[in-house]
């Protein structure tokens, strides 16, 4: 069973311009709006690769029903806590040139009666069997440690854990030493304190050592440029696939979701990898905030080159 947990759940509203003017007037040309926030876009995109998650997390408001009623219209299981504040939307600004500028709202205040609801439904689906997604950001009220309590709480139950965040929320789930984590190269960056663009060996020097310190799996995302891969058995790089770029919001979370769906179908990790770079290059197809479909994700798998 997968678990998605989404602290900070968002309505992406995806806007298009022609070329956005500071300080002036912007004309908008065409807007959508999808569900998302890391966890609710894994578990849309597992959903689209044929697999089954439960989506947990904090929703409140209009927005939050909204959430709960897309993720409910497309069958996806959820069981969210209801807070009093209201869920976020994060702006998303697309203009001709390819350029996206991204306006992240902060999400609303959670009391400490919310976190001790959501660790008891964390309990009641923690088992050997059970792999939780912990995505994103966090609200406000939120320790910037809680995903690292929720692999040791979850770790201790027999459970495995998944973990793309950046900044100290990352730094500190490290601490527990998830099963899996998908840094991007920047993220990875910023944590070594490596000023300007990391190096490919860079990052592979460093996938290991996280490995040699006891995190199961790394997955480095590079943008268009692919992603690396290593476990304590393996090292690879895959290239990535060229395809019509029109979205590259969520390609990331399709990649976390490739791999949760490929280690819950007991796949290799290589193979896990293959799909991950397939399904996040179709989602980069997409626009706004939405999933590939299964049939894009065949047509690019074969495509998706080891090096
Ligand atoms: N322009 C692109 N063309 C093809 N694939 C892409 C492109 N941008 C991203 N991807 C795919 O999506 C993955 C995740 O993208 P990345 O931008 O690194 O993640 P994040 O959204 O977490 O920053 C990449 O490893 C790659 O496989
Ligand atoms: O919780 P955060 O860090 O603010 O990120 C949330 C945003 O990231 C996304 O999940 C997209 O993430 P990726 O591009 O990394 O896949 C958006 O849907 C959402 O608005």
């Amino acid at each position: 069973m997968i678990v998605t947990v989404t602290m900070n759940p968002a309505i992406d509203k995806t806007i298009e311009i022609d070329e956005m003017i500071c300080g002036g007037l912007n004309r908008i040309k065409a807007f959508e709006s999808d569900a998302a926030g890391k966890g609710i876009n894994v578990s849309k995109t597992i959903k689209a690769l044929g697999g089954k998650s439960i989506a947990i997390g904090f929703i409140g408001g209009d927005a939050g029903n909204t959430i709960k009623n897309a993720l409910d219209a497309e069958g996806i299981e959820n069981d969210f806590v209801y807070v009093d504040g209201i869920t976020r939307t994060n702006t998303k600004v697309f203009e001709n040139s390819g350029r996206v500028t991204e306006l992240n709202e902060p999400g609303p205040n959670i009391k400490d009666e919310d976190i001790e609801k959501l660790f008891e439904i964390i309990e009641k689906y923690a088992s050997k069997d059970t792999l939780f997604i912990l995505a994103g950001s966090v609200p406000a009220g939120v320790e910037k440690t809680i995903y690292r309590d929720i692999t040791e709480k979850v770790h201790s139950l027999g459970a495995k854990v998944f973990v793309d965040a950046d900044g100290e929320i990352f730094v500190r789930a490290l601490e527990a030493k998830p099963d899996y984590i998908k840094p991007n190269d920047v993220e990875l960056a910023q944590y070594c304190n490596i000023s300007g663009d990391i190096t490919e060996d860079q990052i592979i020097e460093m996938a290991e050592k996280l490995v040699s310190e006891g995190i199961g799996h790394v997955a480095v995302s590079m943008g268009k440029e692919g992603a690396i891969f290593v476990s304590e058995d393996e090292k690879f790089m895959c290239k990535g696939l060229k395809v019509e770029a029109h979205s590259t919001v969520g390609a990331g979370d399709a990649m976390v979701a490739a791999i949760s769906y490929g280690v819950s179908e007991k796949i290799s990790f290589r193979d896990c990898a293959r799909l991950g770079i397939a399904t996040s290059a179709g989602a980069v197809m997409t626009k706004g905030t939405k999933p590939p479909t299964k049939e894009t994700v065949n047509s690019l798998i074969g495509k998706v080159e080891f090096k």
